[in-house]
């Protein structure tokens, strides 16, 4: 809870959530109990075991002993790839489409409480497949628990959006890619759009080029949250993508933020996922005024929240506090996250009329 006025409304703005990786929604305790379930001893990729208990010179990590441990570890990331080795550990508790049902619904039932109406969530295909755990075993459990929330009545609609992860071969990302096309999951509407994370640093955006070239679907990008402006501007020049994820970076070129405000360009902006990965020392140094000054549309999302300490509304809270934003700019923030998502006309109507209703409750200008 924040101390703004202003902290009502930010709990009932209906909320469209971009930018959310569904296994970087693993909380630690999920991951303990999933982990106990399929035998898997959890192991800190970046501390080596004592010499006493590893047999092989301490190339193993030490074992986390329990979620409080695992937690105490994520409070102290360096940088996106330190983060990432952690991330990928948790991959490894995520086995059948049970696991995958109880992660979803677990993220589904923590956005309903933010008042999420509308999300799009990624996940990483590529790293699921050396488990021998396929596409199908994940789109299975999500769909199992995309379902349950919906008999609930939890009121979200949901996308699943696969991401190529970029610190493996592009040809890999190739191959994947063709597979989802050829088994059908863009035709049947069982996947929706195209993304790409993972390391950034030395893997430019052209790189994917003739694979977003194949993507009849919508196409977003990490671009710009370690990298450089220039690879926000080869995304959107390469890969024709609708929406930059993160894409703090813009800020540092005028040049940008205006082809961004011309081009109508969604950044999908995650302001505790920049602090806790040492983008920005403050909240305040989130280019958000900047953005709003250049016209520059953007949401504001959580990425990996069970990692980063917050969920979508500490996010929104965690902006108010740094910059103290009026309710017409709050208005702005809400229907540019509507307006970019990737959802039918029809459901954005649905949720458009509820942030009206919210408005003229809250004593905003609304239309
Ligand atoms: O913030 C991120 N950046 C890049 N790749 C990712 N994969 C999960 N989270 C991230
Ligand atoms: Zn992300």
């Amino acid at each position: 809870m924040c101390k703004s006025p202003l902290h009502d409304l930010l709990v009932n703005l209906p909320k469209c959530e971009h930018h959310v990786h569904l296994e970087g929604t693993l909380s630690p305790s999920l991951l303990f109990s999933l982990a106990a379930k399929n035998n898997i001893v959890l192991r800190d990729p970046s501390s080596p075991a004592p010499a006493t208990t590893s047999p092989n010179g301490g190339e193993e990590g030490e074992a986390f002993t329990s979620p409080a441990h695992l937690a105490a570890r994520y409070a102290n990331f360096s940088s996106l790839d330190d983060f990432l080795a952690y991330y990928y550990v948790g991959f490894s508790v995520l086995r059948d489409a049970d696991d995958f049902e109880a992660l979803t619904y677990e993220y589904l039932v923590r956005a309903a409480q933010d008042n999420v109406r509308h999300a799009e969530v990624f996940f990483d295909p590529q790293g699921h497949l050396p488990r021998g755990v396929s596409v199908e075993v994940v789109m299975e459990g999500f769909g199992r628990a995309v379902r349950r929330a919906e008999a609930e009545g939890l009121g979200i609609s949901v996308l699943l959006i696969p991401c190529l992860l970029r610190h493996l071969p592009v040809e890999h990302s190739a191959q994947v890619f063709d597979s989802l096309v050829r088994d059908g999951h863009f035709a049947s509407g069982a996947l929706s759009g195209l993304g790409l994370c993972s390391t950034e640093i030395d893997r430019p955006p052209e790189l994917y080029r003739a694979i977003f070239e194949r993507a009849k679907e919508h196409g977003t990008a990490h671009a710009g949250e370690e990298g450089p402006p220039a690879y926000i501007a080869s995304a959107l020049s390469e890969l024709s993508v609708s929406r930059i994820d993160h894409g703090v970076r813009a800020a540092q070129s005028a040049e940008l933020l205006a082809l961004l405000a011309a081009q109508k360009i969604l950044l999908t902006v995650c302001p505790l996922s920049n602090l806790a990965l040492r983008g920005v020392q403050r909240v305040a140094d989130v280019p958000i005024r900047a953005f709003i000054d250049a016209g520059v549309r953007f949401s504001i999302n959580s990425d990996d929240p069970a990692y980063f300490g917050g969920y979508i509304l500490d996010n929104y809270c965690a902006v108010q506090e740094a910059f103290g934003l009026s309710v017409g700019e709050w208005e702005g923030i809400a229907r540019a996250a509507v307006e970019g998502s990737w959802c039918v006309e029809g459901r954005k109507g649905e949720i458009l009329r509820e942030l009206e209703g919210v408005l003229v409750e809250f004593g905003g200008v609304s239309g």
